[in-house]
């Protein structure tokens, strides 16, 4: 164990000043291809900011710490943005689109009914548009926020190509049916994202992410109380996890939608420091995923859970019955390093998702409306 935490390479790393897991690997990224068929590095560079927006990804990092110091929850909730803006058309900020008189909004389809973060974006935004006005995209704000949520919560740095342009439209229809369900079976998650170039292997690393954040009761109600129609609760968790969920998340808990993330900003935001503090009562308590603290936890605590039959949403759960996902789960739940750096390898593989440029997207004034 202790040489393990040794090599243990997390969350102090900074793009400058360390080397990051990935120093040593060769991995190849002309394999992945956008929806072009062009590989993404044709489009993208690493430092795409470099000269007309230096300080673009210092500006992003230090405003992400600034909010998730008043408001933890800022981490997992843009971890969580970026891959529903992902998933859905790649990455092209499409997810921010508020709706319009023509057009309805992602954000309103109900697998993004408790996403959060869109306020923080704002901010965000707004701290590089007075810096340099126009010049970055929202998209690439999404998965830089990203990585330093994944960071804040210990997870790995990765490195990531910029230059994504944001999109026009907003893909409602598409986000209503393609994001993944909570009570999917395996091979509905894995084809899903099979689709999206994603094997077994690295699906298993990507659902690490729920080693973070919060879980409503709504998502695994069913599995407390009346799995399947049995009136009864689901036969594969484990008894003791089970009475410590119902304790949580009572019989009534089961139909009202959480009530809507609290503000984490004023309306018009220009300042990091206009944060509201966490006041908003939620109805749905929920779980907390971060089982020892988030910093110690990353990864490693949510494989183990699921070995343990602790798997808090269906779809995590299942990811120990079939053959090969099994296998995953064990390895990354005994090798911390391994697991960080897939995780990593994924992270970059979903921000490179579908990726548009000039001239078939734009980079937004404002992240919420098409210029
Ligand atoms: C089969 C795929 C997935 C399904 C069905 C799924 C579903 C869910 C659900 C239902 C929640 C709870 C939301 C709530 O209670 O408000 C959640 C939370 C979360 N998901 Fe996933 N998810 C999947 C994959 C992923 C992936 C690939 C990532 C990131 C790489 C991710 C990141 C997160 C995070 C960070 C949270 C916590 C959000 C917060 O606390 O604000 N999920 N997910």
């Amino acid at each position: 164990e202790t040489n393990r935490k040794g090599s243990f390479q997390n969350a102090d790393y900074s793009q400058e000043d360390s080397p990051s897991i990935f120093g040593n690997i060769s991995f190849d990224r002309k394999l992945q291809e956008n929806d072009m068929g062009r590989p993404p590095q044709e489009w993208l560079r690493y430092d795409y900011y470099n000269e007309s927006c230096p300080f673009a990804e210092q500006i992003i990092r230090s405003t992400v710490r600034e909010l998730y110091e008043l408001r933890p929850d800022v981490a997992p909730a843009l971890l969580r943005l970026a891959f529903h803006d992902c998933f859905v058309e790649g990455c092209d900020a499409s997810v921010l689109l508020d709706a319009t008189d023509v057009m309805e909004s992602e954000k309103d389809c109900l697998p993004n009914e408790s996403l959060k973060g869109y306020d923080v974006i704002d901010i965000i935004k707004s701290e590089l548009e007075e810096s340099c006005p126009g010049v970055v995209s929202c998209a690439d704000i999404i998965v830089l926020a990203a990585r330093e949520s994944v960071l804040l919560a210990g997870g790995p740095f990765y490195p990531l190509y910029t230059g994504r342009k944001d999109s026009t439209v907003s893909f409602f229809e598409e986000a209503t049916y393609e994001l993944p369900s909570p009570h999917d079976h395996l091979s509905k998650t894995i084809e899903s994202f099979a689709t999206r170039g994603f094997d077994e292997r690295e699906t298993v690393s990507l659902l690490g992410a729920h080693s973070t954040g919060t879980i409503h009761c709504k998502f695994f109600h069913n599995r407390l109380y009346n799995f399947s129609g049995t009136d009864g609760p689901d036969p594969s968790l484990d008894t003791e996890f089970l009475e410590q969920l119902r304790s949580k998340c009572n019989r009534s808990h089961a139909m009202p939608a959480p009530s809507p993330a609290p503000p984490l900003s004023s309306p018009s935001p220009s300042s990091a420091l206009r944060i509201l503090p966490n006041s908003t009562l939620v109805q749905d308590p929920g779980m907390k995923m971060d089982y020892e603290g988030p910093r110690k936890s990353f990864g490693v605590l949510y494989y183990r859970s699921l070995l343990q039959g602790k798997g808090l949403l269906f779809v995590d759960q299942q990811l120990t019955s079939g053959e090969e996902t099994e296998t995953w789960v064990r390895a990354y739940a005994s090798d911390v390093t391994l697991f960080q750096r897939d995780f990593g390898l994924t992270m970059i593989k979903l921000s490179d998702l579908g990726v548009r440029t000039s001239p078939m997207g734009q980079v937004r004034l404002n992240c919420r409306k098409v210029n």
